[in-house]
Parts: C-alpha cells; sequence; structure tokens
C-alpha cells in the first residue's frame, strides 16, 4: 500500500491510527524457486481498517496473505506485523486466518463445536492446551455469531458448504483475533449464506477487528470495505477506496483487469504502482 494521499484514505474514524499498523510492508518481494511473483510491495494496515485485496488470478493475493502469514518469506524489503519484526513475531494468535476452501474435508468425524473449539488452542498455554469455561465461552460466542447455534452438535460433514464456510470463520474469531484474514470468503457460497456472512463481518467492523478479504466478490461486502489494494503482477496497482470503477472492474466487466482502473470525476485516489 502506498504511504500518502491513498494510504491515508484508511483513516476513518473506525480506525486506530494512534496504535502501529497491524500489517506494515516496505519494499516486499516474494520469489518461488527464483522466480519474483511478488514486488517492491508497501502496504500499511491499520487497526479497525477493512481492506479488500483485489486483482485478477495470479496477481499475487495469496502470496502477499501467505508473506503476512508468515508461511512464505520475503526476498526482499520487511514486515511488521503489531508493530513486531515478523522475524520476531511470537504472538501468531493475533492473527485468524480462513483459508481458501469451500468445506471443512472429511477423514476425522467432528462436531461444528469441536471444529470452532480447536481454533480457540492457540489461546491456551503450552503446558495447559485445555479449554476452561471462559473458552467455552469465547467458543460459545463464536458460533453464535456466525449463526450456528442450533448446529453445535451437528457432524461438520452435515451442514452445507456455506455453513461450513461460517464454522471455519468461527473457528478463526474463537482465538479473538485482532486480524482477520479471509481468502475468498464468499465463493461457492450461496445467497443466503453470504448474507449472514455479511452481517458476521459487520459485526466484527464495529468490534474493531482489522479484516484484510482477499476476493473476486466484492458485491456483498461493498458497503463494507473502507479501503481496496488491487494487485497487477505482483505490484500494487492501486491503493484507495472502493470507487464505483475499481467495483465495476472487478465485478469482471472490464477486458484487461490488469491494467490499473481509470479514476472518475469525483474519485479522490492516486494509481500507484
Ligand atoms: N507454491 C508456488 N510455487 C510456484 N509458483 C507459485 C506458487 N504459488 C503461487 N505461484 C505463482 O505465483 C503467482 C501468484 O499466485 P497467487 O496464488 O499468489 O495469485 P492470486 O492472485 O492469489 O491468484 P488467484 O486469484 O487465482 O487465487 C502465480 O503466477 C502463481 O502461479
Amino acid at each position: 500500500m502506498s504511504i500518502g494521499p491513498a494510504g491515508s484514505a484508511s483513516g476513518t474514524a473506525h480506525t486506530d491510527i494512534t496504535q502501529p499498523p497491524v500489517v506494515r510492508i516496505r519494499g516486499g518481494a516474494v520469489a518461488y524457486a527464483g522466480q519474483r511473483v511478488l514486488s517492491d510491495v508497501h502496504l500499511d494496515v491499520v487497526p479497525g481498517d477493512v481492506v479488500a485485496l483485489l486483482g485478477p488470478n495470479g496477481s499475487g493475493k495469496s502470496t502477499l496473505v501467505r508473506a503476512i502469514l508468515g508461511l512464505v518469506p520475503l526476498s526482499s524489503g520487511s514486515l511488521e506485523l503489531f508493530g513486531t519484526p515478523i522475524t520476531r513475531q511470537r504472538d501468531r494468535a493475533r492473527i485468524g486466518y480462513v483459508p481458501q476452501r469451500h468445506t471443512v474435508g472429511g477423514g476425522v468425524p467432528a462436531t461444528v463445536e469441536e471444529i470452532v473449539a480447536s481454533g480457540r488452542l492457540a489461546r491456551r498455554p503450552l503446558l495447559m492446551p485445555w479449554l476452561g469455561s471462559a473458552d467455552r465461552g469465547v467458543v460459545t460466542d463464536a458460533i453464535a455469531t456466525v449463526g450456528l447455534a442450533e448446529k453445535a452438535h451437528a457432524q461438520i460433514s452435515t451442514l452445507s458448504g456455506g455453513q461450513q464456510r461460517r464454522a471455519l470463520i468461527a473457528r478463526a474469531l474463537a482465538g479473538e483475533p485482532d486480524l482477520l484474514v479471509m481468502d475468498e470468503p464468499f465463493a461457492g457460497v450461496d445467497v443466503a449464506n453470504q448474507e449472514i456472512l455479511t452481517r458476521t463481518l459487520t459485526k466484527l467492523t464495529s468490534t474493531g477487528v482489522t479484516l484484510l478479504i482477499v476476493t473476486h466478490e466484492i458485491g456483498p461486502i461493498a458497503a463494507l470495505v473502507r479501503r481496496t489494494v488491487v494487485l497487477g503482477h505482483g505490484r500494487v496497482a492501486y491503493d484507495g477506496p472502493p470507487t464505483p470503477s475499481v467495483l465495476r472492474r472487478f465485478a469482471g466487466a472490464d477486458p484487461d483487469p490488469h491494467s490499473p482502473p481509470a479514476p472518475e470525476p469525483g474519485d479522490s485516489f492516486g494509481i500507484v504502482g
């Protein structure tokens, strides 16, 4: 994300710019087998931000998320989370992650409650991993937040794909994250479940959780997103508010999604990258 006019667009009444950025990347690059897929990424996400990470297939969105989660190293540049360099980052529990998967795979039978409770373990001390009553309360709340209270004791495999997505979000919420990263939360989710998800995310933003959402379908969360970061060919092509042109582009209407979105009259954003 650029620093400057576009970056400062995130400093809305809902964000807290007095705290260190939740994510700060300077000149970030990632390479797979020597092949660069991210270059010169600058990104500041401040507490309370709601950021949609957009861009065409292969532009580097998931790679950027993986770098933020510490799953792939930067080949150059720096990354800080909550004001601490990633290399010294110990408190992974502050980040909740909902991966790009439609469902919870079969295999081991587990109830919704058990799946969600597994998301609480990261908050427990290593030597006392069992959940106490306070932890159980958090798990119950997380299940209720995503509207699955009535399914808490159901086998996860009996839930629809959309309900399973909500269970995965509840699992992330059970860790009471300060940053929730979601990769394509709406993919393969029917309209009814999208609406519940949107309500859940709206509720979360009111509690101050920072959201970073990778999506090709900004539609359901258009009203929620305060800032869009568009990647093109591994670089930040645009960083700013979700203008009509950005939304149109990423609703799939543009024939060349790799080129930066054109400003429209009244747009206050700058094109970077
Ligand atoms: N593990 C990997 N090894 C080698 N190349 C990879 C690996 N993962 C991703 N890539 C390549 O890196 C580039 C960026 O991929 P990435 O998955 O980050 O893009 P994306 O924007 O998330 O795409 P999509 O929207 O399709 O999910 C692509 O060219 C991809 O082929």
